[in-house]
């Protein structure tokens, strides 16, 4: 089954509780907060206070995109803020067993994520020590980019590498995930779709946008 992780980045911060509810609604699985640190990313965005706070509205796992050059320093505060799983960058960390059994130790699920221009052949040797694999398909840093069709072939690789290594292992996708690329996405072996613009941007609301989105992610799946 497919998984909806709205990110937040894309919400209306006047009533963010509000606006995860809605789609909690529509059958989102885990919420995504995005954190920027001005340095990995040209962009600021949130730190853990914001877990804080979407804490006691949702049910929803908290899924921490950790967009910083140093993500070890953030942890403990997010941990303390209700966060569920961490992702970090491969580009931050090129060693990064000590950091995954840091998370690990701390009860939580971890990620790594590899941009664009980055050769996956070095997420490769990790996979089987991780819960997720993060392929990002835009440049990080803003949302409302456009999906960068390369994406797709590292995507059916990495697939590949999971199907043999770790096959509980999800595979996310994050940038320019709407009800145009979604499919592409899916049919090469996404099963967690990161949409930020094509959730919380939609005409039709939040929620019936999630469960589109869903509907066609589980049709294209293979
Ligand atoms: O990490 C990022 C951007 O750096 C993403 O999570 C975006 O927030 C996704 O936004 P859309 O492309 O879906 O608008």
């Amino acid at each position: 089954m497919p998984a909806i992780a709205p990110s937040i980045l894309a919400a209306d911060f006047s009533q963010l509780g509000e606006q995860v509810k809605l789609t909690e609604a529509g059958g989102a699985n885990r919420v995504h907060v995005d954190v920027m640190d001005g340095h990995f990313v040209p962009n600021l965005s949130m730190g853990s206070i914001v877990c804080k706070g979407l804490r006691p509205v949702t049910k929803m796992p908290l899924e921490v995109h950790l967009m910083v050059e140093a993500p070890a320093k953030f942890l403990d505060d997010f941990v303390k803020s209700g966060a569920d799983s961490f992702i970090f960058h491969l580009e931050v960390e090129p060693e990064p067993t000590e950091m995954i059994q840091h998370i690990r130790s701390l009860g939580k699920k971890v990620g790594l994520a590899v941009n664009p221009n980055f050769a996956i052949e070095k997420l490769k040797r990790y996979i089987p020590e991780i819960d997720l694999a993060l392929c990002m398909t835009v440049f990080p840093g803003f949302g409302g980019q456009k999906y960068i069709p390369e994406s797709t072939a590292r995507i059916r690789q990495i697939r590949q590498w999971i199907r043999e290594l770790n096959p509980a292992c999800e595979l996310e996708v994050d940038g320019g995930i709407d009800a145009r690329t979604i499919g592409e996405a899916s049919a090469a072996g996404a099963n967690v779709f990161v949409a930020g613009t094509a959730i919380f941007g939609a005409k039709e609301g939040a929620t019936a946008a999630t469960k589109h989105l869903h509907d066609l992610a589980a049709a294209a799946a293979t």
